[in-house]
């Protein structure tokens, strides 16, 4: 039997035709990946379940002896609003199906279509509850304002907002199924993000990461999917693919946004679908990993490029996380500095250096390219140099280095000046660096000169000319 993709969706199926049943449950592990399910042939037992079990679905027959379905239906909605009912008649009757959709059921189907309709209108319906879930917990969040994070989150250090918006949104929708989409600048902390992820999740299986850059079409279906002893020359092994690997856990799918077209389709093919065939099988197996994307590529305008797929990004970001550069939360440098200088220490086995007064000015005016992970770089070279006492600034040079280059890099998408308005005097742009810098180095002069590229003499001759 498959695992079962949504443990926290138990779906009751009532109908007097056990054979009915039985195809039903059948089709509904088959397309939905749902093995959690009551049958119910006899409709005097169907409060008694729902009194008694997990169920979020109930679908039901309506005509059947004893009590029929629509004299249940109201019965359900009154006592258990947040079931979802679909309903499953004989008859196609368009009166019929009005009446149940006005009393509350969620859909109706007919008997004699296809099993594939009515197990998609059911994953439709746990759509619709992940979301109600997602609200509520969303809507819980808020109204308590903070909330205790979860332990999975310790290991990211930051308090900067956005960050902690994104650790609620990660916590609310923790027992989704559908793929998440994390997106940011290199070094930003995605991939600890995913494992923060697989850690609130409920999934007992593993976190399994793929690298799919520098995968050639073959080489993505071979990785992915397996193959079959025999499926090509040297394939003198089966081999499991990493969906198998993730299986009942994460499948970490890196660097997205450099997935190649003809992959895509079959990436999308395997979201749509939850199958795959291993390389040279023609069985099917079913995924049972959840999916996580991450690029720090701009995946919307890749999009509109035509470089990747419309219905993959949709499919993809059903769920989204994006990480704010470095630059963007400056309040994070402190800690994240003092956390890495700690971690070099232990690993250097050194006295923990103190931090000079004057590094974190210079830290927060760098536009930090390489995100959290040059900071962790620069302060393990820091600490590897570092003798006692308080860290040399030397250590730092490169960034002081390039500092007359920051305040570009760090918006390039904002014009230094509006096109509207009126240019000032070169005096003057002067004028408003000096006072820019000095407010930025809290009127530190030798600060403020290398955040200006220029001398500390230099400086204070400015400053004296600009009282
Ligand atoms: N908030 C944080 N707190 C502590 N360490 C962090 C934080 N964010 C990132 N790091 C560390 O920075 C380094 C880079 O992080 P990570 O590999 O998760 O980035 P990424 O966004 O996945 O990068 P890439 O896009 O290049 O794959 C890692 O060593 C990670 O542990």
């Amino acid at each position: 039997m498959n695992t079962n993709l949504y443990p926290g969706f138990q779906v009751l199926i009532c109908d007097d035709d056990t054979s009915f049943l039985r195809s039903i449950s059948f089709a509904i592990e088959r397309y939905c990946g749902i093995n959690n399910v009551v049958q119910c042939s006899d409709s005097t037992d169907v409060m008694s379940h729902l009194a008694s079990g997990n169920i979020r679905v109930v679908l039901l027959d309506l005509n059947m002896p004893h009590i029929s379905g629509d004299e249940l239906l109201p019965k359900i909605i009154e006592l258990y609003p947040y079931i979802s009912v679909v309903i499953i008649s004989g008859i196609n009757q368009v009166e019929s199906a009005v009446q149940c959709i006005k009393l509350g059921a969620y859909d109706y189907h007919v008997k004699t279509e296809e099993p594939e309709r009515l197990s998609n209108s059911i994953m439709q319906v746990i759509r619709y509850q992940e979301l109600n879930l997602e609200n509520q917990a969303m809507r819980g969040y808020m109204l308590e304002n903070q909330s205790a994070l979860h332990p999975a989150f310790a290991k990211i250090i930051s308090i900067n907002h956005q960050m902690h918006s994104a650790f609620n949104y990660i916590e609310s929708i923790s027992n989704s199924q559908q793929p998440i989409l994390i997106t940011g600048e290199s070094g930003v902390g995605k991939e600890l993000i995913a494992r923060a992820i697989h850690e609130t999740s409920s999934c007992s299986g593993e976190l399994v990461c793929v690298n799919v850059a520098g995968l050639d079409d073959n080489l993505f279906s071979d990785t992915l999917f397996g193959h079959k002893k025999g499926a090509f020359t040297g394939a003198d092994q089966a081999r499991k693919g990493m969906i198998e690997k993730a299986s009942g856990g994460i499948l970490l799918l890196d660097e997205i946004g450099d997935l190649s077209l003809a992959s895509q389709v079959k990436l999308l093919r395997l979201l749509q679908e939850g199958e795959y065939y291993p390389v040279g099988s023609d069985t099917p197996k079913r995924i049972n990993a959840r999916i996580i994307a991450a690029t720090h590529q701009d995946l919307h305008s890749k999009k509109e490029d035509g470089q990747f797929r419309n219905d993959l990004y949709y499919r993809l970001k059903i769920h989204h996380v994006n990480i704010p550069p470095l630059r963007e939360r400056k309040e994070d440098i402190a800690l994240l500095l003092e956390h890495f200088l700690t971690l070099a220490a232990d690993e250097f086995d050194k006295e923990l250096a103190s931090i000079p007064a004057g590094l974190l000015v210079l830290l927060e005016n760098y536009s930090f390219p390489g995100n959290i992970r040059e900071l962790r770089a620069m302060a393990f070279d820091a600490m590897s140099t570092h003798q006692s006492g308080e860290l040399s600034m030397k250590a730092f040079k490169g960034i002081i280095d390039s500092m007359p280059d920051v305040n570009i890099h760090a918006q390039p998408e904002k014009p230094l000046f509006e096109a509207s308005s009126t240019l000032p005097t070169l005096k003057k742009a002067a004028d408003l660096l000096v006072k820019e810098a000095m407010k930025r180095a809290n009127s530190n002069q030798s600060l403020a000169a290398q955040l200006l590229g220029i001398s500390q003499p230099a400086l204070s001759k400015r400053l004296k000319n600009m009282q």
